[in-house]
């Protein structure tokens, strides 16, 4: 299933969870036509092994609060809330249809790890914005898939990832779309971008980037 290929061991409750996922998705897509894949092979390669790409280099490990920004059908969340069930998953849509399919997902295959948020991105902004005396609960990790280009994407995933967080994006080697957002990126609202090489689909080369949104000063220590 290309899993190997991408250094990942799976259990086989992991890989039942990803096939009642596929199942439910072929079920629903004649009612809701929740995406342009038809063939089963393409379902598993563009919908969970390009899912799966964004656990590489290790942004993902641990408890993370993870945000699937404009997740759609459910992609890439809730193939990685499978494979990685210590994330903390809000999956976010502003297509009330296509979150009902999520919902249904959820439930149906036990992902009580995940939450699901029917609403823009620049709404939830808004409702995440800390406050002194709150607790900050905005985001260590935003990934997204298929919403726009990174310039784009900066400035959504910015207000929604707590500092230190970071911004994970699958796209083609070389996409001139880090070029164009070269002023932002050395504008000092984002601190690196880091490039992980990705299996290669077709002649295309793909890498994921992770840009990372400055953490505070670290406190200095008690003379
Ligand atoms: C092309 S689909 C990609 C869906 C999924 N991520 C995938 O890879 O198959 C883009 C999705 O992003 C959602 N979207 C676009 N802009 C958004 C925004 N500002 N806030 C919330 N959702 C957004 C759309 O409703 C749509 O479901």
């Amino acid at each position: 299933m290309g899993l190997r290929q991408r250094g990942l061991t799976l259990t086989e409750a992991q890989l039942d969870g990803l096939a009642g996922y596929l199942e439910l998705l072929q079920q629903w897509q004649r009612h809701l036509n929740l995406t342009g894949l038809r063939d089963i092979e393409q379902l598993v390669d563009v919908l969970i092994l390009e899912s799966l790409d964004f656990l590489q280099g290790a942004f993902l490990s641990g408890s993370k609060r993870v945000l699937d920004l404009g997740t759609g059908a459910g992609v890439p969340g809730i193939p990685l809330a499978i494979c990685q069930p210590q994330l903390d998953m809000t999956l976010l849509d502003r297509s009330q249809k296509k979150m009902l399919f999520v919902r249904r997902v959820l439930s149906r295959l036990q992902l009580s790890h995940c939450r699901t948020e029917i609403d823009t991105a620049e709404g939830l902004s808004h409702r995440l914005q800390p406050a002194s005396h709150m607790p900050d609960e905005r985001f260590d990790a935003v990934v997204t898939r298929g919403v726009g280009t990174v310039s784009h994407l900066l400035s959504l995933a910015g207000p929604l990832l707590r500092p230190g967080g970071v911004l994970l994006l699958r796209k083609p080697l070389q996409t001139p779309e880090l070029e164009a957002a070269a002023p932002v990126l050395v504008s000092g609202a984002w601190t690196e971008v880091e490039t992980v090489p990705l299996p290669a689909t077709g002649v295309v080369s793909w890498t994921l980037l992770a840009i990372a949104k400055p953490a505070p000063t670290p406190p200095l220590p008690a003379k």
